[in-house]
């Protein structure tokens, strides 16, 4: 399936069962781009629309065609990513991790604040209190909810890091930041802005989180990176190893990196499309040169209508760009 000209072809639509409910999917799926430098991984979440998408195109092509820039540094430390699940659950999750660093889901429809203060007291708790524990919203709240939340969740966490996106808009965030005594971390403000490189967080956050897909590569990302003026996070979108090994070649890029990054996703996933994935190793990963060699995607190949929505979108998307 060759893909609109940009000089490589779509090898393979995969559909990769998550192990708990995440972003409100249990399957991650997306299309794999081959190319001369490489292999690239296009996987928009399917709420996105065919322009959202683009970004997420031009990623996957830059891996697969261009490749990255040159690290700066040859690893990096990752913090483990706990969804909404009990907390004994998240005890072990955290536990079993290697990680110095847990992010934890709250705000999420289907728990309420006692359930997310009862999670991190049970990441602190697998943590010990030389940890890092840090919250993601995503964007649920309004500024009262989110300074009442926020004093809570930090105490049951014996202090957070930081909060990632506790409101929608950048001057809600501002607020929020005047109001606790909590980091404030600008994660969708920044990735699903008009443009990106013109968000002005820098009074509304004091981190700002990068991902690569969303951002429209590595190149962008770092672009986006040096404009918000902030000390950066890279998180994933729960990709395969194939792109996971785009969000490491960031984190490798970013001239300084003072936070473990959220790239340690692959934990979140059943099965990968590669018998050498990027999990992490006492806490951190390395910074590849290029992407894992695909070898199981066939094992983890998606159903035909699903492959054909796949190609559709990517034939779509494609003929935007
Ligand atoms: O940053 C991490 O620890 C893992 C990645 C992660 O949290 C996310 C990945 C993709 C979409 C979101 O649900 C979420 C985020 O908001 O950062
Ligand atoms: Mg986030």
């Amino acid at each position: 399936m060759s893909d609109k000209g940009n000089g490589v072809d779509a090898s393979g639509v995969f559909a990769l069962p998550l192990r708990n409910r995440f972003r409100g999917i249990t399957v991650r799926e997306g299309v794999l781009l081959r190319g001369p430098a490489g292999w690239g991984e296009f996987s928009p979440f399917r709420d996105y629309d065919d322009t959202e998408s683009a970004s997420w195109l031009a990623a996957a092509v830059e891996a697969s065609r261009v490749g990255w820039p040159e690290p700066v540094r040859d690893s990096i430390e990752v913090n483990t990513t706990v969804p909404v699940v009990a907390p004994d659950h998240a005890h072990e999750l955290v536990s079993s991790s290697g990680c110095r660093t847990a992010k934890v889901k709250v705000a999420d429809p289907r728990s309420t604040l006692a359930d997310d203060c009862a999670r991190l007291e049970a990441v602190r708790d697998a943590l010990g209190p030389r940890g890092a524990v840090r919250v993601d919203a995503n964007a649920a709240w309004d500024v009262d909810t989110a300074v009442r939340a926020l004093g809570e969740l930090d105490r049951a966490a014996g202090g957070l890091e930081y909060a990632e996106q506790p409101c929608p808009s950048v001057p809600e965030l501002a607020e929020v930041r005047r109001k606790v005594d909590v980091r404030i971390a600008a994660d969708e403000s920044i990735r699903r802005a008009e443009d990106p490189l013109r968000v002005a967080v820098a009074g509304a956050a004091d981190v700002a989180v990068v991902k690569v897909a969303p951002l429209g590569g590595v190149r962008r990302a770092l672009d986006v990176a040096e404009a918000c003026g902030l000390p950066c996070v890279v998180s994933s979108a729960v990709d395969s190893s194939i792109g996971l090994a785009a969000g490491l070649a960031l984190a490798g890029a970013l001239p300084e990196l003072e936070f473990a990054c959220g790239l340690g996703t692959a934990s979140l996933l059943t099965a990968d499309v590669t018998s050498s994935p990027l999990s992490p190793v006492a806490g951190r990963l390395p910074v590849p040169r290029t992407a894992p060699e695909p070898d199981l995607l066939a094992a983890h190949s998606a159903d035909p209508e699903t492959t054909r929505w796949w190609q559709d979108r990517l034939c779509r998307v494609g003929a935007i760009r």
